[in-house]
């Protein structure tokens, strides 16, 4: 199998969800922010299997993932897929899912939500205030799911 992994991050969560889950993969699995991937198509073709991961602000995914999934849509299509969202608020996810990625990514890949955190001490101050309002109207705190993790890990290894 050989993997890439795109993920898009503001305070770390996804980055690290996406580097935990490249260790569980098998095969060569590359790691890209997808503030530097490749404007290139072409350099996609060489990976049979592409996973998208990106955290969720105010209900949508990083724009620059939004415009990579629109610009490769029929390539992307074309391969094994797997989308990964870090968030707040599982309960919106299917939401943020249909909002977010076009149906011919959805139709026959591999989701899961991976969980969120709040990573405070890092975040711009009206991030920060947005935040904490929302974990106090929440009542708990976010934290990463490993057990999704892993699940995923092992559902795209037999896509
Ligand atoms: C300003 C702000 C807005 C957010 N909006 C949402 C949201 O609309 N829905 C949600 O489920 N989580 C939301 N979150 C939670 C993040 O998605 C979560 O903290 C995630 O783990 C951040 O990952 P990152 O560090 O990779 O960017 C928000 C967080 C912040 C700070």
């Amino acid at each position: 199998m050989n993997t890439m992994i795109i993920y898009a991050s503001r305070y770390g969560c996804t980055a690290d969800c996406a580097q935990q889950l490249k260790s569980r993969l098998s095969g060569s699995v590359s790691l890209t922010d997808i503030d530097r991937v490749s404007k290139s198509p072409a350099d996609l073709k060489d990976f049979d299997t592409i996973i998208l991961g990106s955290s969720i602000y105010i209900g949508a995914v990083s724009k620059k993932m939004k415009a990579f999934c629109k610009a490769n849509e029929s390539l992307l299509s074309s391969k094994k897929i797997g989308i990964f969202l870090c968030c707040g608020f599982q309960e919106q996810f299917e939401e943020y899912l249909s909002s977010n990625f076009p149906p011919s990514l959805r139709k026959n890949a591999v989701i899961k939500c991976f969980g969120g955190e709040a990573r405070t001490e890092k975040m711009k101050a009206f991030d920060k205030l947005i935040m904490k309002a929302a974990m106090k109207r929440r009542g708990e705190t976010l934290k990463i799911s490993s057990e999704n993790i892993e699940c995923f890990s092992k559902a795209i290894q037999v896509l």
